[in-house]
């Protein structure tokens, strides 16, 4: 064993760390904030596929991300998890409270180091070397597992760039992150950049490298794989492609392209690749950024031919248009249609290839379902099941509301208005309420039978598939006092999606609530 596999922890040169950052920097796209329950499921599912190292979190941040990264460090099973901190004391300091309660923890400290950001903290460069110095000290002192990186170190001056870079390593940290923060090398660049740190810096071959790309230019995954052939044993990734304006690198995207080329690039990760359709489809759900269709590996048509010859070939021979198997990244390796005529056994078999595991209960709750939208959609999809599974999961056997009837009327003469009954906690209440369009009457006479101040971050609608009786999938996100919630639902009637998607939300926020007041103030805020 080398130095270097000592000190990723690497059995082997050829493996290769994916550190992913969902959770943190891709939830730092606008709009693609998460609530904490779903932040411990998606780090549940990263943990479970194989994912080395989970940065769970900026701690010090807000209270919420504390409290994520918290959680996440306590569910950890394998992953290593790691939260982010600036370069200061207090920063790193509340980071090690968070997640030191991980079996394997992890602080990952930064400071901009080209000129641009050096300027930004107003540090010269002999004061940003001493800052790196006692932070990545006082960090180490905390944790034996300390990551560093140098942001914007695409456009750091070399010398610099080795200046601080040995100054972190002799300060302790373990890893040390290379990012292009913001999207602007290439691969032969930054490749280059790898095997100068590896020549240059004394001790780098006793720490691990990583990439960490941004996709502005849409070479984010190009970059980090260039990266690896140089040296970087650590990929920094997300699923989806989620991230800062144009996103970071895929991780469905690097881990397919080692595995799928690994004739030319001979390493491994330890990514179960059958996860990945499953956590992009709940990636996209609760961040609300829907995948596009022709996005590599995980988009809807990734594996989807439509043209004559494509599917002559197909016929013949997949391997002529397929460079992988769809059951490879956990698509339906069965191929049966589903429809009002199908029974259990068949659902049951569908929904594991979807990742869903029922037991005999769920399965015939989520088959009465299944029946009711059946019966009003001629063929019901992979992605209507998904929907239908989202909405099952959103739905508590303890919520405190439910819409029991829903009758809108809209067309060219303002204003709408809708007629509505919900059900809460056990007794009906009706209400008709008017409003500019069908889901602003409907979202009135909800606010009319639970009035609140909640506002409305996200309202967003999606096609499940195609055709007129397509179901559509609406996402709420409401806010208050800083705490979010969610709601999801999926009908075919878009008004009655948004009518359930908001009083899920709304059940979710009476939840957060409870967890935050006391109980007298819960029952009067209501
Ligand atoms: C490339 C990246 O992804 S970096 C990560 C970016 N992510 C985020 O910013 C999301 C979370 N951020 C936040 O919630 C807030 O910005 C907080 C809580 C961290 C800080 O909030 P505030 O104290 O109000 O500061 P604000 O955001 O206005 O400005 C950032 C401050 O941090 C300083 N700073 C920025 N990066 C660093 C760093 N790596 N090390 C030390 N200080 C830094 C800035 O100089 C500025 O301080 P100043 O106001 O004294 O000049
Ligand atoms: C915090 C750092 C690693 C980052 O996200 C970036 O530079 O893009
Ligand atoms: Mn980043």
């Amino acid at each position: 064993m080398t130095d270097k596999t000592k000190a990723t922890g690497a059995a082997e040169q050829d493996r290769v760390l994916i550190f992913d950052t969902t959770l943190r920097d891709g939830e730092q796209s606008p709009g693609a904030t998460m609530t904490h329950d779903e932040k411990l499921e998606i780090a549940e599912m990263l943990d479970e596929m194989g994912v080395d190292i989970i940065e769970a979190g900026f701690p010090i941040a807000s209270e919420g991300d504390f409290e994520a990264v918290s959680d996440i460090a306590r569910q950890s099973k394998n992953s290593v998890i790691c939260g982010l901190a600036r370069a200061n004391f207090k920063d790193i300091d509340r980071c090690w409270e968070a997640v030191r309660h991980a079996r394997r923890p992890r602080i990952h400290t930064f400071i901009g180091t080209s000129p641009l950001h050096r300027a930004i903290p107003n540090l010269d460069m002999d004061q940003m070397a001493e800052r790196i110095h006692e932070t990545v000290t006082h960090a180490r002192n905390l944790c034996d597992n300390v990551q560093w990186s140098p942001m914007d170190a695409t456009r750091t001056e070399h010398d610099y760039l080795c200046r601080v870079v040995e100054i972190a390593i002799k300060a302790g940290a373990t890893t040390i992150n290379i990012p292009d923060t913001v999207g602007y090398t290439a691969p032969r660049e930054s490749a280059e950049l790898i095997r100068m740190l590896l020549e240059r810096v004394p001790g780098a071959d006793t720490i691990t490298f990583a990439t960490h790309c941004h996709n502005d230019l849409g070479m984010a995954t190009a970059n980090a794989l260039a990266a690896v052939e140089a040296g970087a044993r650590q990929i920094e990734c997300t699923i989806n492609g989620l991230g800062e304006r144009a996103g970071n690198t895929a991780l469905e995207e690097v881990v397919m392209a080692l595995k799928v080329r690994n004739d030319i690039m001979p390493y491994r990760t330890g990514i179960d690749t059958t996860r990945i359709m499953g956590i992009s489809r709940r990636v996209a759900a609760v961040s609300g950024f829907p995948v596009q269709y022709n996005k590599a590996i995980v988009g809807k048509n990734a594996f989807a031919h439509e043209s004559g010859i494509h599917q002559d070939g197909m016929l013949k021979n997949a391997q002529t248009f397929e460079i992988m198997r769809p059951e490879d990244i956990g698509l339906s390796a069965t191929n049966l249609v589903m429809g009002k005529h199908s029974g259990r056994a068949a659902l049951r078999a569908k929904l594991r290839d979807l990742g869903y595991e029922l037991a005999d209960n769920q399965l015939n709750d989520v088959f009465v379902r299944f029946k009711a939208l059946a019966d009003r959609k001629k063929e019901v999809y992979d992605d209507d099941l998904v929907a239908l599974m989202t909405d099952t999961a959103s739905e508590g056997a303890g919520d405190h509301m439910q819409v029991k009837f829903l009758r809108v009327i809209c067309g060219t003469e303002a204003p709408q208005s809708a007629d509505l009954i919900l059900t809460m906690d056990g007794t009906d209440h009706q209400v008709t309420a008017q409003g500019d369009g069908p889901v602003d009457a409907t979202f009135n006479a909800i606010k009319k039978l639970f009035p609140h101040h909640a506002r409305l971050a996200l309202y967003q609608v999606h096609a499940v598939t195609e055709g007129t009786d397509a179901q559509a999938t609406v996402s709420v996100r409401l806010e208050e006092d800083g705490k979010i919630v969610t709601g999801q639902s999926s009908d075919t009637d878009t008004v009655v999606a948004s009518a359930k998607a908001y009083v899920s939300a709304l059940n979710n926020l009476i939840v957060r609530r409870a967890k935050t007041k006391p109980e007298e103030d819960v029952k009067s805020a209501s």
